[in-house]
């Protein structure tokens, strides 16, 4: 078994029981224990009594080391008095009565929305998803998701449900419109919005879910189409931090690396500075490549000597070649890269930063909107500079 998804699905084992799983027995840290505990969780959440979990000192073992930190944030007593109790059977962990809403739900099912879907169902939990066009659930529902008709129907559904929609407009509407998340959300249901949107939407979206008693997390990733598919994001999060922990495993499956930010908002503003170097570089290096081919150079050479020096990074190496060939798929499409620029330029007035190069660089991504370009790749960027005269 992979060991990462064995990890995940311990800690999803824990976070999805109420009240959290405990009871952490230290066993001799060998296959058949781990494979008990994986045939546990993979037959179901009814497996209590069977459910034991070890965790050793033993350094070859990093995965389990990290499980068992886990272990002690989701109960906040310290590891040791943890180890003192019996494992809770079933019936003591209320698991039978989550049986109604007990999965995961997702809405928006975009670039970066099914492939982080497609993760979620490596838990091997019930997932309900949810999508503006619905033709876009078919991959799902083939992979055994089940499809809902609004997103309150997903969120009555599902014990923790997920977001990942284009903008701060859609993503209001969708948490707050008619049919929307809060429409469903009780006390217990929890709402992890991914969506890149600014800190305000985010404020008002978590006050709207925990007026009704829900939980929310703000959880915007860095990481582009293939990251999303690979389960390598990175994740931007803040707000509930119970929630946070309680989403460890289904965070894991999407990213490779999850921050705490603290207060709601805080995801959204880290989300925005990151977006906002990435947009700014990008134009500067479009302009490289145009000045190069301008004054007789070959770009490929261009993209060479990038590569050894000090400037070296993965999105030149990965943008530049499609860059040349004049080939744009999206897998970060440029209306969200300038509805970025957008949103940190504005973040930008709030705290009284100037922003000259990031307020230069969204000019020109509005040029590349109004080339129609939007729906292409943020790269094409460059068509916007190398086809000005
Ligand atoms: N692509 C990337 O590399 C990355 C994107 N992001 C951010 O993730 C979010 C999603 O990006 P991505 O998947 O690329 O974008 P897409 O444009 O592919 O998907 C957008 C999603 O929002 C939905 N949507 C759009 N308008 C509405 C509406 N009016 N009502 C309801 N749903 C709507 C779309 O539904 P429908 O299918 O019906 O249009 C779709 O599910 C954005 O905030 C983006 O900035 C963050 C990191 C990387
Ligand atoms: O938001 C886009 C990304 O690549 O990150």
């Amino acid at each position: 078994m992979n060991p990462v998804l064995l990890r995940s699905s311990l800690r999803h084992a824990i976070c999805l029981s109420s009240p959290p799983l405990r009871g952490i027995v230290d066993t001799p840290l060998v296959s058949p224990p781990l494979a008990s505990c994986w045939r546990s969780h993979r037959d179901g959440w009814n497996a209590g009594p069977e459910l034991r979990w070890g965790t050793t000192s033993t350094s070859s073992l990093k995965g389990l080391r990290k499980f068992k930190v886990f272990c002690s944030s989701v109960d906040s007593r310290p590891v040791g008095e943890q180890r003192d109790e019996a494992p809770v059977s079933s019936s003591q962990s209320g698991k039978e009565e989550q049986i109604e809403g007990e999965g995961y739900g997702f809405l928006g099912l975009g670039i970066m929305g099914v492939a982080m879907a497609k993760n979620l169902l490596k838990l091997g939990v019930p997932l309900t998803v949810w999508n503006r066009s619905s033709d876009k659930c078919a991959p799902l529902v083939e992979l055994g998701a089940t499809a809902a008709k609004t997103p309150a129907e997903v969120v009555s559904k599902s014990k923790i449900t997920f977001a990942m929609l284009a903008d701060p407009a859609v993503a209001l509407t969708v948490a707050v419109g008619p049919g929307g998340v809060v429409d469903a959300i009780t006390p217990g249901k929890s709402y992890v919005d991914m969506s890149t949107v600014d800190a305000e939407t985010s404020v008002t979206i978590s006050k709207a879910i925990t007026s009704k008693g829900g939980r929310f997390l703000e959880g915007p990733v860095s990481g582009s189409k293939k990251p999303a598919e690979d389960g390598q994001l990175v994740i931007l999060a803040a707000g509930d931090e119970s929630l946070y922990h309680d989403v460890a495993a289904p965070f894991d499956v999407m990213g490779k690396k999850a921050f705490y930010l603290g207060e709601i908002g805080n995801g959204a503003k880290m989300k925005l500075v990151v977006n906002m170097v990435m947009g700014s570089m990008m134009t500067a290096f479009s302009e490289g490549l145009s000045l190069a081919e301008k004054a007789g150079l070959k770009q490929t050479d261009v993209l060479d000597v990038l590569e050894l020096g000090a400037i070296a990074n993965p999105m030149f190496k990965l943008k530049g070649p499609s860059v040349i060939k004049g080939s744009f798929p999206p897998a970060f499409p440029l209306k969200h890269q300038q509805k970025d620029m957008r949103l940190a330029l504005a973040l930008g007035d709030e705290v009284a930063q100037p922003m000259p190069v990031a307020a230069a660089a969204n000019e020109v991504f509005k040029k590349a909107r109004n080339l129609g370009l939007g729906d292409n790749d943020f790269s094409a960027v460059y068509k916007a500079i190398a086809e000005s005269s």
